[in-house]
């Protein structure tokens, strides 16, 4: 299965289409509608999400609520065009009127400064538009379709933020002040509505001081047979797959399965899954440190992915920078950002991750329709059970 997106922030639109997905999938826009919601709702958002109410529209591909096999193709409008149809337009203007529109003050942090001496651009508006992690409202459009994928073969997602800034998520029994204190790492767990608290806080905390604030963030993927991805080549390893896909997501800086980092400091005793065996189950591991990956496939056991976003670059409190044109210092001037944007990017996550577990089991059970899949999957099922 294959996806590509287009569109700019303030543009008319974001669109994606996507290739290789079988018929007769369930689907409907209010399925993507419900994750496109809960990646609007997430705490620290700035103005610009009161502007959105994200909607999709199913362009192609889908009829009377099913996908026919054909690529499918979703949009996502900006509201917020309306405001900008005259900067962002496709129209050419005149150069008087293109110069007193022109962006010539990177934004460290961005990828203004690269991306206008990359794609030679004098005007780094040219590159902000598409850097925007607007476009990650399509991507969880994406996301949602590959979910009603999964969701016939019983495997499901889930996410959590585990920490902001410096507000680690925790279990309820400790004492509230404690709370602030704990930094302890640990598997997949319900984050502590009172750890919720602390964490808007700080997030109202970091605002007020005109910063941003990053953390940490957790995908669990629970219903996935052993097998997916392959130990054979390189670019087929699915544990790889999914670390690209979520660096991908606009200010990630760093992935890990299972008890990641924290390895190089354990034990091998204290690192590896034992494998245990019942006529019931099967084959199965007895902890899950690995996170769900052995050899780039899955165990069978959950994935479990976490990773690291850091702090919204555009600040209230702003860094220095320099003009492209005058090669003037200045600091840069804020009309509007997100001071934090971590519980958002858990629903991006969780849906770059969707897409790639989506990629790999067609990879397994490719089939053109629904019901050729679904053989192919009891046929492996049952194969296992045999081993
Ligand atoms: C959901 C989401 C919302 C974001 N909102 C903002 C924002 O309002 N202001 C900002 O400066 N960066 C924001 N970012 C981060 C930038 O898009 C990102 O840091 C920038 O494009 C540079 O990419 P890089 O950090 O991956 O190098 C957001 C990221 C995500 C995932
Ligand atoms: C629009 C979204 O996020 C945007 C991502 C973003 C950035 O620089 O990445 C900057 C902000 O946009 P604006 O410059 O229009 O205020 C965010 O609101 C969204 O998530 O839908």
């Amino acid at each position: 299965m294959r996806m590509l997106t287009a569109g700019e922030s303030h543009g008319p639109q974001l669109t994606a289409i996507i290739e290789g997905m079988p018929s007769n999938v369930l689907l409907t826009a209010e399925d993507i509608d419900a994750e496109l919601i809960r990646r609007q709702s997430g705490y620290g958002r700035g103005r610009r999400m009161q502007i959105e109410t994200d909607r999709v529209r199913l362009a192609a591909g889908v009829r009377h609520g099913r996908t026919t096999g054909a690529p499918i193709a979703l949009v996502v409008e900006n509201k917020d065009w309306t405001h900008w149809q005259g900067v962002m337009g496709a129209e050419p203007v005149n150069a008087e009127e293109a110069a007193k529109r022109t962006v010539t003050r990177p934004r460290p942090g961005h990828a203004d400064l690269n991306g206008g001496l990359k794609y030679n651009q004098s005007d780094l508006r040219n590159i902000l538009e598409r850097s925007s992690a607007r476009e990650t409202a399509i991507r969880v459009a994406c996301g949602a379709v590959a979910k009603r994928l999964l969701a016939h073969f019983g495997i499901r997602l889930a996410s959590q933020v585990l920490r902001i800034g410096e507000i680690t998520a925790v279990r309820s029994e400790l004492p509230a002040e404690q709370l602030m204190q704990v930094t302890e790492r640990s598997p997949l767990r319900v984050a502590d509505p009172n750890s919720e608290e602390y964490m808007m806080r700080h997030i109202d905390e970091i605002k007020a001081s005109g910063d941003s604030v990053g953390g940490l963030i957790e995908v669990a993927v629970d219903g996935c047979p052993a097998g997916l991805g392959s130990h054979v080549q390189w670019d087929r390893k699915l544990d790889a797959r999914i670390a690209h896909a979520v660096m991908s997501i606009q200010a990630f800086k760093g992935v890990e399965f299972g008890i990641g980092f924290e390895a190089a400091s354990r034990r091998g005793s204290q690192v590896h899954d034992e494998i245990v065996y019942s006529a019931d189950n099967g084959f199965r591991r007895a902890s899950n440190r690995a996170g769900g990956f052995e050899g780039g496939m899955t165990t069978g056991e959950p994935i479990v992915a976490r990773a690291v976003m850091k702090p919204i670059p555009t600040l209230y409190k702003p860094l220095h920078s320099v003009d492209i044109a005058t090669k003037e210092r200045f600091t840069a001037q804020i009309e509007r950002s997100d001071s934090c944007a971590v519980p958002a990017a858990a629903v991006v996550m969780e849906s770059v991750v969707a897409w790639e577990v989506a990629c790999a089991f067609l990879d397994k059970f490719g089939g053109d329709s629904l019901e050729e899949i679904s053989r192919n999957y009891a046929g492996y099922t049952e194969q296992i059970r045999r081993y």
